[in-house]
């Protein structure tokens, strides 16, 4: 079958969701996207709205409130967060498509594999960014390593792995097929954690505290802690980016996270108004985390 023909169900509409339902339906593949509440009555009314290079402008993509049992895909792809991950999958476990490909920080498969078996095809974005006033303002990264990275928890190059490359070739997206999904994620979620210093109880700090030596001084001494506890466990840490930031000094982390806060992007994607919803997930990342990997577990 033609790549073009394959269904494709994105399920969750925020920005990982959007960003590839909008590149997926820009590049002529066959996308349905899954929303709900005020996200899907905006889809519904005003289309995918979107920033480009300051214009905003609007796609209009399928979009359904609700997945059938009977309506089947060649791959489901679900864009949700880590604590909204297993009520997801749940709602897909009925369906009776065979590929569900997670893009959700995660430090571990086995409740997914609980609901929906080895139809889990677990990835990790490649896009990022923020949701203003229900307009997109996101992009994908520019290098293979900040592609879709995804692949089989048992390493193997199946077939459907090489049909989801060639997906995502098609849609000109940078990808890299992972032949260890749970160290790429573990490792991920290591580096990922140390941003719970960004949140208060009301929401996200101010930029001037995010890049004061104080918050950036605890977010580089988790992370190298962290990394430590991974490689501790056995499991290697992955890719060389991240392993490399674990060999940086304390300091030297402080500073890749005082540069990266003086770009308006991540900014917007670490403090911007999506960092609010996403204190949930970062909290409860950081428990299974340190419930998972602390000395002595
Ligand atoms: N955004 C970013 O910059 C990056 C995100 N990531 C990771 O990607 C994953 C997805 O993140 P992101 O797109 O930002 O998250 P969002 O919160 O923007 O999107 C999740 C979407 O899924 C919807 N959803 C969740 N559960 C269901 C359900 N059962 N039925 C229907 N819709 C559902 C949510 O709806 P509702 O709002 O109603 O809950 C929301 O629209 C996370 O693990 C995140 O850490 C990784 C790198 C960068
Ligand atoms: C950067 C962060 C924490 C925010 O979206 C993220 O989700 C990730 O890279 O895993």
């Amino acid at each position: 079958m033609n790549t073009k023909q394959k269904r494709i169900l994105i399920f969750g509409a925020g920005i990982v969701g959007s960003i590839y339902a909008l590149r997926f339906a820009q590049s002529g593949l066959d996308v349905t996207l899954l929303a709900r509440g005020k996200r899907l009555e905006a889809l519904q009314k005003n289309g995918l709205r979107y920033n480009d290079h300051g214009m905003i402008k609007q796609m209009s993509i399928t979009t359904i409130g609700k997945l059938e049992d009977d309506d089947i895909y060649d791959f489901i792809f679900v864009p949700v967060r880590f604590d909204q991950a297993e009520s997801a999958l749940s709602a897909i476990k009925n369906n009776r498509s065979q590929t569900i490909v997670t893009l959700t920080n995660t430090i571990g498969y086995e409740s997914w594999l609980d609901i929906v078996g080895d139809r889990l095809l677990p990835g990790f974005p490649g896009a990022g960014g923020d949701m203003k006033e229900d307009v997109l303002h996101a992009q994908f990264g520019s290098e293979k390593h900040q592609g879709t990275i995804f692949g089989e928890i048992n390493g193997q190059t199946s077939e459907r792995v090489k049909e989801l490359a060639k997906v995502l070739e098609t849609a000109g997206l940078h990808h890299e097929i992972q032949h260890d999904m749970y160290a790429f994620h573990v490792s991920h979620a290591a580096v990922a954690v140390g941003n719970k210093h960004f949140y208060t109880d009301e929401g996200v700090v101010d930029l001037e505290t995010a890049r004061s030596e104080r918050t950036l001084s605890k977010i580089a001494a988790d992370i190298k802690q962290n990394l430590r506890l991974v490689e501790l466990a056995g499991i290697p840490v992955v890719p060389s980016e991240t392993k490399a930031m674990g060999e940086l000094s304390e300091q030297e982390l402080t500073a890749m996270y005082r540069q990266m806060l003086s770009n308006d992007f991540i900014i917007d994607v670490m403090l911007g108004d999506h960092a609010v919803s996403q204190r949930a997930e970062i909290k409860l990342l950081d428990e299974k985390f340190h419930e998972k990997f602390s000395v002595g577990q």
